[in-house]
C-alpha cells in the first residue's frame, strides 16, 4: 500500500477558482512566464559577455526586466490570438483564456500594461537600439508569428524563432549601445536551435496540430521528414555553436559545447531511426527536454568560459 502511494504522481493542489492564488497563476500562464525566464537567462547572458557590465548595471538591470515584460507581453498576444486552437490542443485547452477562466478584454489590458512598462523602463535605463529590439522581438512573436506564419506555413518557426533569438543581442546592446560580433552568432545559435527545440513537439503533438488545422511541418510533410529537418537543425546547432570558441579561444566553452552539440545530434538521429510508435513520441518528448536543457548549458557554459578567462584559469 504504501509503496503504491510512493510510487503514486505528487498531485499538488489546485487553487480555489476565483481566488487571489488562480489569478496569479494564470497570468503566469498568460505570460509564458517559463519560456521567458529561458529568454531572459540567454539576455544576461548577452550582458555578463559584454565589456564593464558592472559599470552598467542599472541599463543590465533594465534590460533584463524589460525583456521579461515584453516576452510576457508577447505570450499574452499569443494567447489573446488564438483561443480556439487552443481550445482545441490537449497541451493547451486549460490555459486561462481558452477555457474562460480570463476574458479577451482583461487579456488585452494586461499585455498593454506589460508592454508599457518595458517600453517605459527601456526607454528610461536603456537606449534606442535596445528598445526597437525589444520591440520587434515582441512584434515578430505576437504578431507577425502567431497571427501571419503559425496558420500559413509549415516553416513558421523557423521565420519565427528569429523573435525568440534575440535576446543575447538585446541583453548585449542594454549594456552597450551597440551591435558586435559575439551576440550576433548568439542570435544565430538559438536562430538554428529553434527547429530543433520545436519540431520534436510538433512530432508527438502532430494529430492535435493536424485536428486544429495547423501546418507544422509533421502534419504536412510527414515525421520521416520532420526527423531529418531536426537532425540538419541539431548538426547546424553543433557547428554554430563552436563559432563563439573560435571567436574567444574559449576552449572550456568548446570543451562543453562540443560534447552537448554532439550529444544533441545524436539523440535527432536515434528519434530519426525510430519506427513511428509511442515509443518515437516519448523520445521525441525527451528531445525536446533535451533542447531546453541544453541551451541553458551551452549559456551557461559562455559565462563559465568568461569567468575562466577573467580569473586567469586558463
Ligand atoms: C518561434 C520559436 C519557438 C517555438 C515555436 C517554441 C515552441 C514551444 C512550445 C510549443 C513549447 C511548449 C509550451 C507549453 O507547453 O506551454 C515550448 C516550451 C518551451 N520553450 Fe520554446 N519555442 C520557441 C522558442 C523558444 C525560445 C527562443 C526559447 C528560449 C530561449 C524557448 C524556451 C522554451 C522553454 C524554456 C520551454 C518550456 C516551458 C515549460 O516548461 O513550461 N522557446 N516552446
Ligand atoms: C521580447 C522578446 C524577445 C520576445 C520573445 C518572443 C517569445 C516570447 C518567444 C517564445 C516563442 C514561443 C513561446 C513559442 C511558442 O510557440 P506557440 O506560440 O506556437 O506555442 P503554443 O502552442 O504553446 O501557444
Amino acid at each position: 500500500m504504501a509503496k503504491s502511494l510512493s510510487n503514486a504522481p505528487r498531485i499538488l493542489p489546485l487553487p480555489e477558482p476565483g481566488s487571489a492564488r488562480q489569478l496569479l497563476r494564470d497570468l503566469w500562464v498568460l505570460a509564458k512566464a517559463r519560456v521567458v525566464s529561458l529568454l531572459v537567462f540567454t539576455a544576461a547572458v548577452g550582458e555578463l559577455l559584454a565589456p564593464a557590465t558592472l559599470s552598467h548595471w542599472p541599463a543590465a538591470l533594465a534590460g533584463l526586466v524589460g525583456i521579461a515584460l515584453a516576452g510576457g507581453a508577447g505570450g499574452v498576444l499569443n494567447q489573446i490570438v488564438e483561443p480556439d486552437l487552443d481550445q482545441h490542443m490537449r497541451r493547451t485547452h486549460g490555459r486561462p483564456l481558452a477555457n474562460g477562466r480570463i476574458g479577451r478584454s482583461g487579456a488585452i489590458v494586461y499585455a498593454l500594461i506589460l508592454m508599457s512598462l518595458a517600453i517605459a523602463i527601456l526607454a528610461i535605463w536603456t537606449n534606442p537600439l535596445t528598445l526597437v529590439l525589444t520591440l520587434l522581438g515582441t512584434v515578430g512573436y505576437g504578431v507577425v508569428y502567431t497571427l501571419y506564419l503559425k496558420p500559413s506555413t509549415p516553416w513558421n518557426i523557423v521565420w519565427g524563432g528569429l523573435a525568440g533569438a534575440l535576446p543575447p543581442l538585446i541583453g548585449w546592446t542594454a549594456v552597450t549601445g551597440q551591435l558586435a560580433a559575439l551576440p550576433v552568432v548568439l542570435v544565430a545559435l538559438i536562430f538554428v536551435w529553434t527547429p530543433a527545440h520545436f519540431w520534436p513537439l510538433a512530432i508527438y503533438c502532430r494529430r492535435d496540430y493536424a485536428q486544429a488545422c495547423i501546418p507544422m511541418l509533421p502534419v504536412t510533410h510527414g515525421v520521416d521528414r520532420t526527423r531529418r529537418e531536426v537532425v540538419r537543425y541539431a548538426l547546424a546547432t553543433w557547428a554554430v555553436s563552436m563559432i563563439p570558441a573560435l571567436l574567444n579561444r574559449d576552449w572550456i566553452y568548446g570543451a562543453i559545447a562540443f560534447g552537448a552539440g554532439a550529444w544533441f545530434v545524436v539523440m535527432a538521429l536515434r528519434l530519426q531511426r525510430m519506427a513511428i510508435d509511442a515509443d518515437m513520441d516519448r523520445y521525441a518528448r525527451r528531445l525536446f527536454a533535451f533542447s531546453i536543457s541544453y541551451l541553458f548549458l551551452i549559456f551557461t557554459a559562455l559565462l563559465l568560459g568568461k569567468a575562466a578567462v577573467s580569473y586567469g584559469l586558463v
